[in-house]
């Protein structure tokens, strides 16, 4: 008699698994190997943003005061004392009647209060010197950006676990962060099972498929900042399965295996994780598709054994594994993002199981669409390619059509969520 096995509730298998998760460790690396990493600690104003007053434009520097008779019909006027270019640092502090020429980004002279764009004033030359006037009045503070407006020193401005994008990058620069501290990626270790296996420079033979679930999972184990090792495809043969398996777990902090999984002559993976001593967290899951996805846990390992089927792999990876990596890499939103869309077509099937439908998302008209990325069959790779969310459609439910509003989970949102 085959086993029975008795599905769980999804969200009791995400539970249980994060119950093992762990975080990771940090590293120091250079800024310029930082894209796409996450921050193991916050980013803190080492000074205030700016770090002096300074001019927003082109123009002169002067006391709102001396403007106070300044009108169309009454021009006041400036003798210029200084001339000072971004970088430059001023030397004159400004008397009644003198302003100093000055460009964008400059640090703004002692005496200045203010400063009138190049656009309203009018330059010229007297006895030698050089002069400007004005014919309106200044206020105080008019045109200063003014020390520490933008950030005060040691405001904390980026927390840990925050996704590396080019604007981190430069609050990292900003700071001075030339070295910056980053989680380590876990090491993704991946194993392919299935005697059908060909790799992909292979030719298409009898009986067999080119292995396209490793590819997908070095690929979805990417996206989730983690770092993959591909330990090649196994035959369903159990002494040799069961020693790489063993051998690849001392090289990795994660294991990934697709196929064998489930009750078939050739399923593997439970007798191997039984003679691993490993302790089978659950193997079925009451979700389509992925319901034999597999956890087990050997030590401080994850084994997650994903199913053959490439759809069923796919998600397996999203629901289980990526929250164990973003996790890992201090992220405090390890789960994906889940926003509603309304329905862009009818999906008539019923769901005795929770179905998370690989989908695409639109967005016309202001509004957020969801559409099938393709076939909706564990046993199908082609809708992979299209697919940017997973539609979630509860157990007990008869199809939905057209326009209706539903959950559906961003595969390629990077700030995830606190909750599943
Ligand atoms: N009697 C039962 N049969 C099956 C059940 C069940 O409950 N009772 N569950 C079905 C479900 S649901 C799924 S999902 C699959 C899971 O199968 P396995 O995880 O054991 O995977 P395999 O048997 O090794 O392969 C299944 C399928 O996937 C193809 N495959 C495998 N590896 C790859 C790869 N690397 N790249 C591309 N395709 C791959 C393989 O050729 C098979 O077609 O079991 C059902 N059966
Ligand atoms: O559990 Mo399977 O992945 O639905 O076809
Ligand atoms: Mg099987």
């Amino acid at each position: 008699m085959v086993e029975r096995r008795k599905p769980i509730p999804v969200i009791d298998a995400v539970t249980n698994v994060m119950k093992h998760s762990k975080l990771g460790e940090s590293e120091i690396i250079s800024i310029d190997d930082c894209d796409n990493r996450r921050l193991a600690e916050a980013i803190v104003a080492k000074h205030p943003v700016p770090p002096f007053d300074k001019s927003p434009y082109d123009g002169f520097a002067l006391r709102s005061i001396d403007t106070k008779q300044g009108a169309i019909d009454h021009p006041v006027e400036f003798e210029v004392v200084e001339h000072i270019g971004a970088g430059q640092i001023p030397m004159k502090t400004l008397k009644k009647g003198q302003a100093t020429r000055i460009m964008t980004g400059a640090k703004i002279p002692d005496g200045a209060d203010c400063v009138a764009m190049f656009e309203v004033c009018k330059v010229y030359e007297k006895n030698g010197k050089n002069y400007m006037s004005i014919k309106r009045k200044m206020k105080e503070g008019q045109n200063i950006v003014s020390k520490a407006s933008e950030v005060a020193e040691e405001e904390v401005l980026i927390e840990a676990g925050t996704l590396i994008n080019p604007g981190v990058k430069a609050l990292l620069a900003t700071f001075g962060y030339n070295n910056v501290c980053v989680a380590k990626k876990p090491v993704v270790g991946i194993i392919a099972t299935g005697t059908e296996l060909l790799d992909v420079e292979d030719e298409l033979q009898p009986g067999k498929i080119r292995n396209s679930n490793a590819y997908m999972i070095m690929s979805q184990i990417k996206r989730a900042g983690g770092e993959c090792i591909y330990f090649g495809k196994l035959a369903d043969e159990f002494a040799s399965s069961y020693d790489t398996i063993l051998h690849v777990l001392g090289k990795v902090d994660i294991l990934i295996t697709t196929g064998g999984v489930s009750v078939g002559d050739f399923d593997l993976m439970p007798a191997i994780y039984e003679k691993l001593g490993a302790e089978v967290l659950f193997n079925k899951i009451a979700m389509r598709p992925g319901s034999v996805t597999t956890v087990a846990v050997r030590g401080n390992q994850l084994l997650f054994g994903l199913s053959g089927n490439p759809s069923a792999c796919y998600v397996g990876f999203e629901l289980f594994t990526r929250p164990i990596i973003q996790h890992y890499l201090f992220n405090k939103q390890p789960f994906l993002k889940r926003i509603k869309a309304t329905l862009q077509e009818d999906f008539p099937k019923p769901n005795p199981f929770t179905r998370f439908v690989r989908s695409y998302l639109t967005y016309e008209g202001g509004n957020i669409g969801v559409k099938l990325a393709g076939i909706d069959k564990s046993n199908v790779v082609t809708s992979l390619a299209h697919t940017n969310a997973l539609m979630v459609l509860p157990g007990g439910t008869r199809g939905y059509q057209r326009g209706a509003v539903v959950e559906v989970l961003l595969v390629e949102d990077m700030d995830g969520q606190a909750t599943f």
